[in-house]
């Protein structure tokens, strides 16, 4: 894997998470290409990796046997489109990591016979804790198949689904659930600051806290409610907290924002696959 030439269109937030996980995990820099619109974001990448760019995507094409599309969701079609020839005179593995593109719009831009994997990774990639669920269209062999998993796995873990359908509840999970995670240590940060706690106190404490609770949670056997029953004393301080948060409709609520995560990425591949 770490001798195959990779190119990422798009080198936004989600892409130079993913680069720096790469080469971070191994893969030499001289080995990853990327393009965007963005000259700035461009020589920021180079200087700060040195990797190689171009504001040319059929430029980086060219170049690769894996095609990583980076773009936003809503300019996808515009640069498939664009690139369209190159594509099917290379015959690169593509991956897309666009939320709620489906297969069937890629194969309708790309052509039906290029070979996609569709995946749906996240942020923590940057620092090798990536979770990544994969898809792959019929066209994908074995080898590409390998290829793609390999990729994602050198930023931490991957997973194919069966249905391609899965891959909504994935973005509504572990795609947008970093952000999740950040909004509960911004409200908590906030509760300390009011319970007079220095700011930089704050922030380590709760750092190290979803730290300890997310390393414990992969490495013990029990599930989250017998981890959480763990720190619960009867009668103590937690129990108190806990009792707030079910009164105050937490498990309802948290319930609503994956749904509703979820039903935007059906509604995207919906709205943009018929663009
Ligand atoms: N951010 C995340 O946590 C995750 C994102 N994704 C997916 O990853 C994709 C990228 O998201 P993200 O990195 O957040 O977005 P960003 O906007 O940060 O990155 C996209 C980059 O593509 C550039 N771009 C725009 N048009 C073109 C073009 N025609 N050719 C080449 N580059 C172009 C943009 O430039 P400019 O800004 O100037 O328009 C920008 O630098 C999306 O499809 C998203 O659904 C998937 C999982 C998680
Ligand atoms: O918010 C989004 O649409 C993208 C997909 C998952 C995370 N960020």
């Amino acid at each position: 894997m770490k001798t195959k030439k990779i190119g990422f269109i798009g080198g936004g937030n989600m892409a130079s998470s993913l680069i720096t996980g790469l080469i971070a995990s191994g893969h030499s820099p001289s080995q990853i290409w990327v393009s965007d619109v963005n000259q700035d974001a461009l020589k920021t990448l180079a200087n700060n990796l040195n990797i190689n760019i171009s504001v040319a995507n059929e430029a980086v094409i060219e170049e690769v046997d894996v095609v990583v599309l980076a773009v936003k969701p809503q300019v996808l079609r515009e640069v498939a489109e664009n690139c369209v020839a190159v594509i099917k005179n290379k015959r690169p593995l593509v991956v897309s990591i666009a939320a709620g593109i489906a297969q069937e719009s890629l194969s309708r831009w790309l052509g039906t016979e290029v070979a996609v994997v569709r995946c749906m990774p996240n942020t923590p990639s940057l620092v090798l804790t990536g979770a990544t669920g994969l898809h792959a269209n019929t066209n994908v062999d074995e080898e590409q198949r390998d290829l793609a998993e390999n990729i994602l796995r050198s930023v931490g873990v991957a997973l194919w689904v069966d249905q391609e359908s899965e891959l909504d509840a994935v973005t509504a999970v572990s795609g947008s659930g970093p952000a999740y995670y950040f909004l509960l240590m911004e409200a908590m940060e906030q509760a300390a600051l009011s319970l007079g706690m220095q700011e930089h106190t704050a922030r380590l404490l709760i750092q190290q806290t979803a730290l300890g609770a997310a390393k414990i949670a992969l490495e013990s056997n029990e599930s989250p409610e017998q981890l959480r029953k763990r720190v619960t004393s009867p009668g103590g301080t937690t129990e108190q907290a806990i009792e707030a948060f079910e009164q105050g409709g937490f498990r309802e609520l948290v319930a609503k924002a994956v749904l509703a995560a979820h039903s935007r990425s059906i509604e995207m591949s919906k709205q943009l696959g018929e663009q």
